[in-house]
C-alpha cells in the first residue's frame, strides 16, 4: 500500500512517478499536434528522437537514484506519449485527484493503473467529463493550491486550455480547509513564446518562499500582482518569453535545497546556487521540444 502525502512543491521527495519515452511512437502528423511547440517542431524537421529523450529520462532517475526516492514508471503501451505523467493524475494530501485529460492523451492512465490498485481507493477520486483539470495547472504551497485555468468563451476551441473553472471548483469543494487561487492563463494554440499551457509553464515555487515566474503567462495582471504581494518581489525569478519558450520554470525540487534543472538553463541555475540551492543539472532539451520539461514528467507520491 502506498501511503500518499503530498503537502506543497518543495519538501524531501519520497516516492514518484516517472514518465517514460519508451515506444512513445512515430513523429506525429502537424495536424494530431496538440501544443505549438511540437507542432513547430514537426513542422521544422527538428522533432525530438525517442532514444534520445529515454536517455535523458534515465538521466532524470539517476538523480532520484542518488537521493533514493522510489522511482515508479507507467508500463509501456506500444507507439504512446508517456512522457508526461504530471498531467494525468496529482496527488494532494493523501487524496489522488485522476485528472480528466485531453482525449488524445486518455490512455496514459491506464498505464500507471497498476500503481493506482495500491491506493487505498478511498484516496482516490474521480469526476464528471465536464470537469477538467491537468496536473501541471495544479500547485500547491502552504495553505494554497493554485490553479492555472483558462476563462477565454473560446475554451473549447484552444487545444492548450486543460483546466476549466469547473475544474477550479470541484478542487475547491475537495478541500474546503485551503485557499484555492485560480489564475487565468495566456494561451496560443499556435505560438509557444505566447502559451502558457500548463501554470508550471510559467510559475513554479523552489524552496521555503521564492518562485519562478514569467509575467506574461498570466492575462490578468492582478493575478501576478497576488503572486508578487504573496512572494515578495525580491524572491521572484523573472523569465522572458523565450526563457518561458525554454521551460525554465518546469525544473522539479527533490528538497527545499535541491533543485534538479535543465543543464543549459544558465542564468537560471547561477541564480538558484546564489541563492543556496543544489542543482542538479541534466539534459532535457529534447524532451523540452514537446513544450514539457522537469516537472511535467513526474508526479510525487510522497513528500516528506
Ligand atoms: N505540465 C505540463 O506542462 N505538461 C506538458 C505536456 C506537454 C504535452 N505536449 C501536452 O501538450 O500535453
Amino acid at each position: 500500500m502506498i501511503k500518499l502525502n503530498v503537502q506543497d512543491e518543495t519538501s524531501r521527495l519520497k516516492a514518484v512517478i516517472l514518465g517514460t519515452a519508451k515506444s512513445c511512437g512515430p513523429i506525429p502528423k502537424i495536424e494530431d499536434a496538440y501544443d505549438p511547440k511540437s507542432a513547430e517542431h514537426i513542422k521544422a524537421g527538428t522533432y525530438p528522437l525517442e532514444k534520445d529523450m529515454v536517455a535523458e529520462m534515465e538521466a532524470l532517475n539517476a538523480i532520484f537514484e542518488k537521493y533514493n526516492v522510489k522511482v515508479y514508471r507507467p508500463k509501456v503501451i506500444e507507439d504512446y506519449n508517456q512522457i508526461f505523467s504530471r498531467d494525468i493524475a496529482f496527488v494532494i494530501d493523501n487524496k489522488l485527484i485522476k485528472s480528466n485529460i485531453l482525449p488524445d492523451r486518455e490512455k496514459e492512465i491506464e498505464a500507471i493503473q497498476y500503481i493506482l490498485d495500491t491506493i487505498d481507493p478511498a484516496n482516490v477520486v474521480e469526476t464528471s467529463d465536464d470537469v477538467h483539470f491537468e496536473g501541471g495547472d495544479v500547485m500547491l504551497w502552504k495553505n494554497y493550491i493554485f490553479i492555472g485555468t483558462y476563462k477565454g468563451e473560446d475554451y473549447a476551441d484552444i487545444i492548450t486550455a486543460r483546466t476549466n473553472m469547473k475544474g477550479v471548483n470541484f478542487i475547491k469543494e475537495l478541500f474546503p480547509n485551503k485557499i484555492v487561487k485560480e489564475f487565468d492563463l495566456v494561451k496560443s494554440n499556435t505560438n509557444a513564446k505566447k502559451n502558457a499551457l500548463h501554470l508550471d509553464c510559467c510559475f513554479q515555487p523552489v524552496g521555503k518562499d521564492k518562485a519562478i515566474i514569467h509575467k506574461e503567462g498570466f492575462r490578468n495582471e492582478e493575478d501576478y500582482n497576488f503572486l508578487v504581494n504573496l512572494f515578495g518581489k525580491e524572491n521572484l525569478f523573472h523569465i522572458s518569453a523565450d526563457e518561458m519558450y525554454q521551460m525554465f520554470s518546469n525544473v522539479f525540487s527533490i528538497s527545499n535545497e535541491v533543485v534538479v534543472s535543465e543543464k543549459n538553463f544558465t542564468r537560471l541555475n547561477t541564480w538558484l546556487r546564489e541563492q543556496g540551492f543544489i542543482v542538479e543539472e541534466v539534459p532535457y532539451a529534447e524532451i523540452a521540444k514537446q513544450e514539457g520539461l522537469l516537472r511535467c514528467s513526474t508526479m510525487p507520491l510522497i513528500r516528506e
